[in-house]
C-alpha cells in the first residue's frame, strides 16, 4: 500500500497545451496515401488530465507523439504555452506500456540516469530518493528490474519522468499490460502523483472505465480519418465511485458514441 507522503522539493507547475488544426498523412504499406489524422484541435488547461479514447489507428498515439515532439505535423502547429512544438524537450515526458527499464541497473539507477545523461549533477543523489520514495518503492531502490512485479516497474518509469519535472507527461496506454486489479491500484497511484505534482497529463487508453475514472476531459477520436468526434467532461467528485449512476451513464454514453454498446469486446 501506498502512502501518503511529502511532495519533492520542486513542484513541477503544468503548461497549457493547444493542438490547432493538425493533420498527418502517412504512406500505407500499399503505398497509398491516407489521412491519419486531419484537422485535430485541442486545447488542454495547465494541470488537467485528459484522456485519449477511440479504436485502434484513430490516431492517438500519433497525436501523442506530436505533442511529444517526435512527429511533425503536415500542417497545424503544437503549442505549450506559447512556444511552438518544434521537437523532443525533457518538459514533455513520455510513458509507454512497456516500461523500457535498463535491465542492468537498479531501481536507483534507473531513476537517476536521466538527469545524469542530462548533465544534472546538483542535488540529483536527493532528488531521486525523493522520487524513489514519491512512486512507493523506497525498500526496491537496490532491486533489479527482473525483481519488481509489473505495477512497481511502472512505477519506476512513471519516477523517470517525472524527475525531469515535466510540464506535461504523456502516457500511451502506460496500465495496459496490467492485470485488472494491479491496473485499479495504478490509476490511483497516477492520481496520486498527479495531484501531488500537478503536472498536466495526457493519458491514452482503449479502456473506457479508466477514462472515465482518471480524467478531467475525454477526448474521442475516430479513424479513417482520425478526427475527434466530440470532447466530454467529466464532472464527477473525486475519487470517483465506479459503479454510481453518474459514472456509468457516462459510460453508455460513450460506448454508444463509439458504436460499441451492448459489445463488451
Ligand atoms: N510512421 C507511420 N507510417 C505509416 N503509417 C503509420 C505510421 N504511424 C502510424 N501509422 C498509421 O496511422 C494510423 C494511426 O496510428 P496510431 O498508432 O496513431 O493509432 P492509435 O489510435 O494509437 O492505434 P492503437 O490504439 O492501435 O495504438 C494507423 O493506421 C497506423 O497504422
Amino acid at each position: 500500500m501506498v502512502t501518503a507522503i511529502p511532495s519533492p522539493s520542486h513542484i513541477s507547475e503544468g503548461a497549457a497545451l493547444r493542438v490547432n488544426g493538425v493533420s498527418k498523412r502517412f504512406i500505407s504499406p500499399d503505398r497509398s496515401e491516407f489521412t491519419a489524422l486531419d484537422n485535430v484541435s485541442l486545447s488542454v488547461r495547465p494541470g488537467q488530465l485528459v484522456s485519449l479514447v477511440g479504436p485502434s489507428g484513430c490516431g492517438k498515439s500519433t497525436l501523442l507523439r506530436m505533442i511529444a515532439g517526435l512527429e511533425t505535423p503536415d500542417s497545424g502547429e503544437l503549442l505549450v504555452g506559447s512556444e511552438k512544438i518544434t521537437g523532443p524537450n525533457a518538459s514533455r515526458g513520455l510513458v509507454f506500456q512497456d516500461p523500457n527499464l535498463f535491465p542492468w541497473l537498479t531501481v536507483r539507477k534507473n531513476v537517476e540516469a536521466g538527469p545524469l545523461a542530462r548533465g544534472v549533477r546538483k542535488d540529483t543523489r536527493k532528488e531521486v530518493e525523493e522520487f524513489i520514495r514519491l512512486v512507493g518503492l523506497e525498500n526496491f531502490a537496490d532491486a533489479f528490474p527482473h525483481h519488481l512485479s509489473g505495477g512497481m516497474a511502472q512505477r519506476v518509469a512513471l519516477a523517470r519522468a517525472l524527475i525531469n519535472h515535466p510540464q506535461i507527461l504523456l502516457l500511451d496506454e502506460p496500465l495496459g499490460a496490467l492485470d485488472a486489479f494491479t491496473r485499479m491500484r495504478m490509476q490511483d497511484e497516477v492520481l496520486r502523483l498527479w495531484q501531488a505534482r500537478g503536472t498536466t497529463m495526457i493519458f491514452v487508453t482503449h479502456d473506457i472505465d479508466e477514462a472515465i475514472y482518471m480524467s478531467d476531459s475525454i477526448v474521442i477520436m475516430t479513424p479513417r480519418p482520425g478526427k475527434i468526434e466530440e470532447i466530454i467532461p467529466v464532472e464527477l467528485e473525486r475519487p470517483r465511485d465506479r459503479s454510481s449512476e453518474e459514472f456509468l451513464a457516462l459510460r453508455a454514453r460513450i460506448l454508444k458514441m463509439l458504436h460499441f454498446a451492448g459489445d463488451e469486446h
